[in-house]
């Protein structure tokens, strides 16, 4: 398993958001998180970055227990999250926002500009704008810049808290599109939705209510069975 979480504990300050949960990714899979509002989804992932303290139980990534590691030396090890309100800089360029993925790692200019090809030849649109401020990008495209930064900083697993954001169902399909060319990459998914648009992709679903694991199943098992996932998100 690339990532196990088990029977972890937290929140903030005296108020426990996440009681006993468990969840497990295996290298290559897309797994989806879906849960109603304030469930905690967000804790989840700022526990995962290292954001927040375990309380109690265990994380292990790659095997290794996490513990205290700090979210800079997680980012280094390839856990990494796509910020949320995906951070883009907007008195930034496309370029400039790109190669500011790269700084959670040491890497020469060559390999630099060699992962940027390769990241660009998946995200034609922003090949042609990489002179471009990105204020000018549209939101759908500022998300996919967050990503394209990401995989700047070769990520083994990607964290990603809502990727479907106030953004067009189109929009969300070619995210989820880029999203599985990532994986065929060799990155690796954990995103959390309110939104079951992510099933669609995703290769299991955890669905979580109240801070706690309700239901893991197969995500093509939850589509067939539509009642099931309203009745979660309720
Ligand atoms: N910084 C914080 N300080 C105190 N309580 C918080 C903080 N952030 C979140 N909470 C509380 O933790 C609980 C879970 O919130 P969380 O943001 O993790 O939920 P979520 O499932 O991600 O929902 P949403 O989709 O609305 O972000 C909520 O009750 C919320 O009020």
């Amino acid at each position: 398993m690339l990532l196990e979480i088990e029977d972890a504990r937290t929140g903030y300050g005296r108020l426990e958001v996440l009681h006993d949960v468990s969840l497990k990714v295996a290298e290559g899979e897309i797994i989806t998180v879906l849960g109603p509002n304030g469930t905690g989804k967000t804790t989840l992932m700022r526990l995962l970055s290292g954001v927040l303290p375990l309380w109690s139980g265990q994380v292990r990534f790659d095997g290794a227990d996490l513990g205290r590691t700090t979210p800079e030396k997680r980012a280094a090890l390839g856990l990494c999250q796509l910020p949320e309100g995906r951070g883009i800089f907007q008195t930034l360029t496309v370029g400039e926002n790109l190669h500011l993925g790269t700084a959670s790692r040491k890497a020469s200019a060559a390999q630099i500009r060699s992962d940027r090809d390769r990241v660009l030849g998946i995200f034609p649109e922003l090949a042609g704008r990489l002179a471009a401020s990105a204020s000018s990008l549209s939101g759908g495209q500022q998300q996919m810049l967050a990503l394209a930064r990401a995989m700047m900083g070769r990520p083994r697993l990607l964290l990603i808290d809502e990727l479907s954001f106030g953004l067009a169902p189109r929009i969300v399909h070619d995210l989820f599109e880029v999203v599985r060319e990532l994986r065929d990459d060799g990155v690796t998914f954990l995103i959390v939705e309110q939104q079951a648009s992510a099933l669609r992709v995703s290769d299991r679903t955890y669905v979580m209510r109240n801070g706690r694991n309700e239901l893991d199943r197969a995500s093509d098992e939850l589509l067939a069975s539509n009642d099931l996932v309203a009745s979660y998100l309720r």
